[in-house]
């Protein structure tokens, strides 16, 4: 668990704080993403939390004690730092970094190459090909799973991570991302995650804070800061790109009023998408299943189209913006 209590850090008294009165709290199994502009924060806030930065004023806690009142070193062993340039020891191989908090820690060195080895197999990164390798010798995105593992090494309860996937190219940032996403190493973690791009934290974000000079903007979930902005700044900042965030906000539950009464069907294959699939997700689908959806809603199954899909969006979005 981590949480903020009306946190101030200023780099310049002369200038505006670089963060200013920041609350917040996390919970095991939830990620907040903090998004917003460049030089809003984010990462001064991320680097108060395990100590790289002290706070001005407010207090830290993770998992229920006050940072302040913490050995540094001893408070970072118990926290996963991923960073956008993995920080990785070049002069380490790839099994070495992976072992380096677990090794800290004393753990022995048979644990040390088990844990390693399951890391590298989750992270699809065969052990047998790459356990000896030097990070010189591997691509940006097996360096950034590296990076990635090591910091889950000693299962910490706690990740920080700062811009993990922002050094890669679009379609390597991608695959590691869902590979992330997929991991059960993250179930019962409090995660915090640096990102300027709104597609990440929408895809990763169980709630999202949104800075803006210093400030939390709005804190909450994907849907709310969509269809709830809390300010024209909020409003503003997500207009671009509107239409493909609500795909990846809402589900196919929340559009099932708006889709066409469809016939149960018996003759439905494999492929039954659970309701809980996000419409991005489920138009994605779509493509290796000729545009044909069949969606798991409990009570029953419906078959529909990808066109059917869109069109039940729009009718959404027509209702709720008329209600308003
Ligand atoms: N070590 C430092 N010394 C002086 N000023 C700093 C320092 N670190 C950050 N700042 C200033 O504090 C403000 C917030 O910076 P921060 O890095 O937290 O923003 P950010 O939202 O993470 O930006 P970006 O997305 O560009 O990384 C900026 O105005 C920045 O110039």
């Amino acid at each position: 668990m981590i949480k903020l209590e009306h946190v101030y850090k200023s780099f310049n008294k002369q200038h505006q704080p670089a963060v200013a009165d920041v609350s917040f709290e996390v919970h095991p199994g939830e990620t907040l993403v903090l998004l917003g502009t460049s030089g809003s924060g984010k990462t001064t806030t991320l680097r108060m939390i395990n100590r790289l930065l002290t706070p001005d004023s407010g207090q830290i806690y993770v998992n229920g004690q006050a940072v302040a009142e913490q050995q540094p070193e001893t408070l970072r062993r118990g926290i996963g730092y991923v960073l956008q340039d993995n920080g990785l020891f070049p002069h380490y191989t790839v099994a070495e970094n992976i072992g380096v908090v677990p090794a800290l820690l004393q753990w022995d060195k048979a644990r040390i190459a088990d844990r390693t080895t399951v890391l590298m197999e989750k992270l699809h990164l065969p052990p047998g090909q790459y356990r000896d390798a030097y990070p010189a010798q591997l691509s940006g995105g097996q360096q950034q799973r590296v990076g990635l593992a090591r910091a889950l090494a000693a299962d910490p309860p706690v990740l920080l991570m700062d811009e993990p996937f922002g050094a890669l190219d679009p379609v390597t940032r991608a695959s590691v991302r869902r590979e992330f996403q997929a991991l059960d190493e993250l179930q019962n973690k409090t995660v915090v995650m640096v990102t300027h791009d709104v597609q990440e934290a929408f895809e990763l974000g169980t709630r999202i804070g949104l800075m803006d000079n210093g400030r939390l903007q709005q804190l909450g979930t994907p849907q709310e800061l969509l269809f709830a902005p809390a300010n024209d700044f909020v409003r503003a900042f997500f207009r671009e790109h509107h239409l493909l965030l609500e795909l990846k906000a809402l589900t196919l539950a929340d559009i099932r009023p708006y889709l066409p009464p469809t016939a149960e069907d018996d003759n439905y294959q494999a492929h039954v998408l659970p309701g809980t699939t996000s419409c991005w997700d489920a138009l994605q689908q779509s493509m290796n299943t000729e545009g044909v959806l069949s969606v798991d809603f409990s009570t029953t199954v419906f078959t529909m189209d990808s066109k059917s899909l869109m069109t039940a969006l729009v009718s959404r979005k027509n209702e709720v913006g008329h209600k308003k």
